[in-house]
């Protein structure tokens, strides 16, 4: 069972490289993907086609996919054609844009959905805000993600994983809501649970060595000034 259910209650884990850093390479994303369901992840979430189709064999939890393009506007599968290509490379849900905002193609984010469900896979539409949540409800989401929050200019950017929008979205929706952002810790994984979240997604704080040392090093260096 690899649907929405198999995360029920647990962990997933953000396997991605950024342009340009060491670790851009499907291979070594497969192979973090498979170290972290060793560890207990129960879904993996990854960007970009080539490592959604290196990630697909090697992993048999729930795999949420995504194409991400630039860093501006719209960037997260912004395209029914990157939705669409998400589902064929393997995922079971494909991650897309769930804001209110236009979108690349001039398609609305309705046609994205109803193109992967064609495909056989779910949608998580990654959120900024209640608003965008119920847009994307509206538009067919099987669930909502608070991916976007602090990054559309509609929510502060938060220290930590944004709670208050998380608890308002588990007030205000039926769908199941995934808590992803920021999220630093354990305990912050847990706050996010206990705040209604329908599972927990985390990447940074696991799989992105670069930041996560540089934690350490500006600590070190900050307690010998
Ligand atoms: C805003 C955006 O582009 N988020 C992306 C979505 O896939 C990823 O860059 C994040 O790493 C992911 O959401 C997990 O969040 P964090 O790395 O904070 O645990």
């Amino acid at each position: 069972m690899r649907g929405l259910a198999s995360i029920a209650g647990q962990l997933v884990v953000s396997c991605q490289a950024y342009p340009g850093e060491p670790m851009r390479s499907p291979v070594i994303m497969a192979a973090v993907a498979q170290a972290v369901v060793e560890g207990g992840a129960k879904g993996i979430r990854a960007q970009g086609i080539e490592d959604l189709k290196a990630i697909r064999p090697l992993v048999d939890v729930c795999l949420i996919g995504l194409v991400k393009r630039g860093s501006d506007g719209v960037f997260i599968t912004p395209t029914v054609a990157d939705a669409v290509d998400c589902a064929a490379a393997g995922a079971d849900i494909v991650a897309v844009d769930g804001t209110r905002r236009e979108r690349p193609d001039g398609r609305p984010l309705a046609a994205s959905i109803e193109a992967v469900h064609a495909a056989g896979a779910l949608v998580m539409a990654d959120c900024g805000s209640l608003d965008d949540a119920l847009y994307s409800i509206a538009a067919g989401a099987d669930c909502v993600g608070t991916t976007l929050a602090g990054y559309t200019g509609e929510r502060p950017v938060s220290r930590g994983p944004d709670l208050e929008l998380l608890a308002e979205l588990v007030a205000n929706v039926d769908v199941p809501v995934i808590a992803e952002g920021r999220i630093r810790n354990p305990d912050d994984a847990l706050a996010c649970r206990n705040a209604g979240a329908y599972a927990v997604v985390v990447g940074t704080a696991i799989t992105h060595p670069t930041r996560i040392t540089r934690t350490f090093a500006d600590h070190l260096s900050r307690s010998s000034e």
